[in-house]
């Protein structure tokens, strides 16, 4: 069972983010553990979390950073990641955002398309230096997850389709300015069935096939991330199972000499070790069901609302051994704003505290102002 200071949250405003960094060591541990001697490389996914008390022990424990905006890089810059371990993926950088990243010379530039390329390769062209760059390619792979963060298949927006990676890598190897360092995929988020990875491996394994048999080599490898974590009974497995994961990659792809495997994890990181603490309002009697009304909204945590998303609600302070059933919902003018239908809890009462748990990634940073609610605060212990 997770431990939560609760007379430390009874004195605080509500709601706030709890950040447990004994959970994100362990965390951190165990992914360093599971790889091994393997040449692989994690980088942690910023728009998981940018909290600076998260990102102190992640650069501690070697991660580098995947960042999509100019935004994520200052954090990442501002944290401790050494620049050449900042990678910047995204289907929309700007101008500026290309020029900021080129002067602070972060390690590689993940590709989406061809403008991108032509757009990266004239710029370093005018700086007079060379832009390391990955191509991130379309994969057509169904990562079997909700259909908003499922990003490999060929409907998707994201990476360079299959069938104009030769295009690409030519232009690659025409222009002077550009050092071709590797293919980059990311299929999806919140991947819980291996299946997936183990067709990426394959699709990966044919493409470094191809491009040898041409005398082209990839100096790295990058499967992205997406490894899913379980919300539904969090302390049932706090850790995600990070060597099993690795496995899949040590088991299915072969890799040439010197060359490394990267990763681009974000929630498997951060998500266990946050919850969103909030107090209740009031308990409310509807027609045939009672409503619980806490303080934190969709505003704070938009999981719920957007992706139907459920994570565990605990009632910290009830000792009642009595369990009633309830909707737990928040103060914004909105249906959706709900975080848990016919929930079992022990009974309720104004002044209870919450814990919404495994909100450590997508939460905090996906926090918004509607309804003129401030962001919440965090607590770290
Ligand atoms: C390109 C890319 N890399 C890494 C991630 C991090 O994914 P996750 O938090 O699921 O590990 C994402 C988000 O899905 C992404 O789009
Ligand atoms: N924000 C999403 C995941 C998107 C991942 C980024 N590509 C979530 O909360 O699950």
């Amino acid at each position: 069972m997770a431990q939560f200071p609760l007379s430390e949250f009874q004195k605080r405003p509500t709601p706030f983010y709890y950040y447990d960094l004994g959970v994100l060591d362990e965390t951190l541990k165990a992914i360093n553990e599971g790889i091994g001697q393997s040449p692989y490389h994690v980088h942690y996914a910023l728009k998981a979390n940018a909290n600076p008390a998260l990102l102190t022990p992640i650069v501690a424990a070697g991660l580098g950073a995947d960042c999509v905006s100019v935004g994520e890089i200052k954090v990442a810059l501002n944290a401790g990641f050494p620049a050449d371990k900042i990678f910047f993926a995204g289907v929309g950088k700007s101008d500026s955002e290309i020029d900021f990243a080129l002067d602070a010379h972060i390690g590689c530039f993940n590709v989406e398309s061809l403008p991108e390329l032509k757009l990266i390769a004239e710029m370093a062209s005018n700086k007079s230096i060379i832009a390391n760059v990955a191509l991130r390619v379309n994969p057509n792979i169904d990562a079997h997850t909700h259909h908003y963060i499922t990003t490999g298949l060929e409907e998707n927006k994201f990476g360079i389709a299959l069938e104009m990676l030769d295009d690409a890598i030519s232009v690659c190897l025409r222009q002077p300015n550009i050092r071709l360092c590797g293919l980059h995929f990311h299929i999806g988020s919140q991947i819980t069935y291996m299946e997936p990875y183990r067709i990426l491996c394959e699709r990966v394994a044919q493409l470094m096939k191809k491009y040898s048999a041409q005398g082209i080599r990839f100096d790295i490898i990058n499967v992205g991330g997406g490894l899913g974590i379980d919300y539904d009974d969090p302390d049932s497995q706090l850790i995600p199972k990070f060597k099993e994961f690795f496995d899949i990659f040590r088991n299915n792809l072969n890799l040439a000499p010197e060359q490394q495997l990267h990763f681009e994890l974000g929630r498997s990181v951060a998500a266990q070790c946050g919850s969103l603490i909030t107090r209740v309002l009031y308990v409310k009697e509807g027609v045939g069901k009672k409503f619980i009304i806490v303080d934190a909204g969709m505003t704070d945590l938009i999981r719920p609302a957007l992706y139907g998303a459920h994570h565990k609600i605990e009632n910290l302070t009830s000792d009642s051994s009595l369990t009633d059933e309830y909707d737990v919902v928040g103060p914004i003018c909105e249906s959706s704003d709900c975080f848990g239908k016919d929930e079992i809890l022990p009974v309720t009462h104004r002044g209870d505290i919450l814990a919404l748990r495994s909100a450590g990634a997508y939460g905090e940073v996906m926090a918004m102002g509607y309804n003129m609610r401030p962001i919440p605060a965090s607590v770290v212990s």
